[in-house]
């Protein structure tokens, strides 16, 4: 008798079941489902103004969802304070890093612990960012603005890896990095991804170098979902101009 193997579908982390959500009355998200699971990289890409930074906002708790809702490991947490949130084991890195570019290095490594009150649990998860960024600890005395745009992407990241979360949303990672930078970034979101097991929702529009690092992808268009599946897909370049 022969077995049928089937590779395991990892357990759901987040869910957003018909979110849409906006900016008074204006409607910039509309009825959007989207599954994070455990372990993976999702990458939500779309063009400027397809409304990717509102749902990833709305998902974390930065903005109020008109309906729908978003659940997170089983729980509800639609309209959830995001300071519980990140208690709970998500992260955000917003776009444009949010670091405090006046502080060092250090500094920001320690401020992105701001909600654990552990000195000691915040020393051992400094350090073993900065295993995970060695940069960041041959840095750590620098002050933060005066890095390159790569180091701050990853001191943004190493400040949410602080609370070590269960997934980080990222928002677009890229924006403003020349080329190789891009890529040596997206390269050390893949590496925590591995090292940690942790998963990953990733807004970009950076398709090339976004798709080589996902395992799902999600396409809006002003504010709807028009692909859900697989990356594979999207490298067909005139199959991309189609849904963009
Ligand atoms: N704070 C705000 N108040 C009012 N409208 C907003 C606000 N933020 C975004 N918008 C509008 O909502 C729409 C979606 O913006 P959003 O930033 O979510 O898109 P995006 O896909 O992330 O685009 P980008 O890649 O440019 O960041 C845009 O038309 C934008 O002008």
């Amino acid at each position: 008798m022969s077995a049928i193997h089937t590779m395991p579908i990892a357990e759901p982390l987040l869910e957003v079941r018909g979110l849409s959500a906006g900016y008074g009355k204006r409607a910039v998200v509309h009825d959007v489902d989207l599954t994070v699971r455990a372990g993976e990289i999702r990458v939500l890409l779309g063009h400027n103004g397809a409304g990717k930074t509102t749902l990833v906002r709305s998902v974390f708790g930065l903005i109020r969802p008109s309906s729908g809702s978003v659940r997170y490991r089983g729980e509800e947490i639609t309209k959830r304070r995001c300071a519980d949130n990140v208690k709970a084991g998500i992260a955000l890195v917003p776009q444009g890093h949010g670091i405090f570019r006046s502080l060092t290095v250090r500094e920001n490594l320690e401020l992105g612990a701001y909600t654990a009150d552990d000195p000691a649990a915040t020393k051992t998860n400094r350090d073993a960012v900065m295993d995970l960024f060695p940069i960041l600890r041959e840095r750590a005395g620098q002050i933060a603005g005066t890095m390159s745009g790569g180091q701050q992407q990853m001191l943004a990241m190493g400040m949410a890896l602080m609370h070590r979360p269960d997934v980080m949303i990222l928002d677009e990672p890229s924006i403003g990095l020349a080329p190789n930078l891009v890529q040596r970034v997206m390269e050390a979101i893949a590496e925590v991804n591995r090292a940690l097991r942790m998963a990953v929702l990733m807004v970009e529009q950076n398709v090339v170098h976004a798709l080589p690092i996902a395992q799902s992808v999600t396409v809006l268009r002003t504010g709807r979902k028009i692909y859900e599946g697989a990356p594979e897909p999207l490298g067909d370049r005139q199959y991309l101009m189609t849904l963009f």
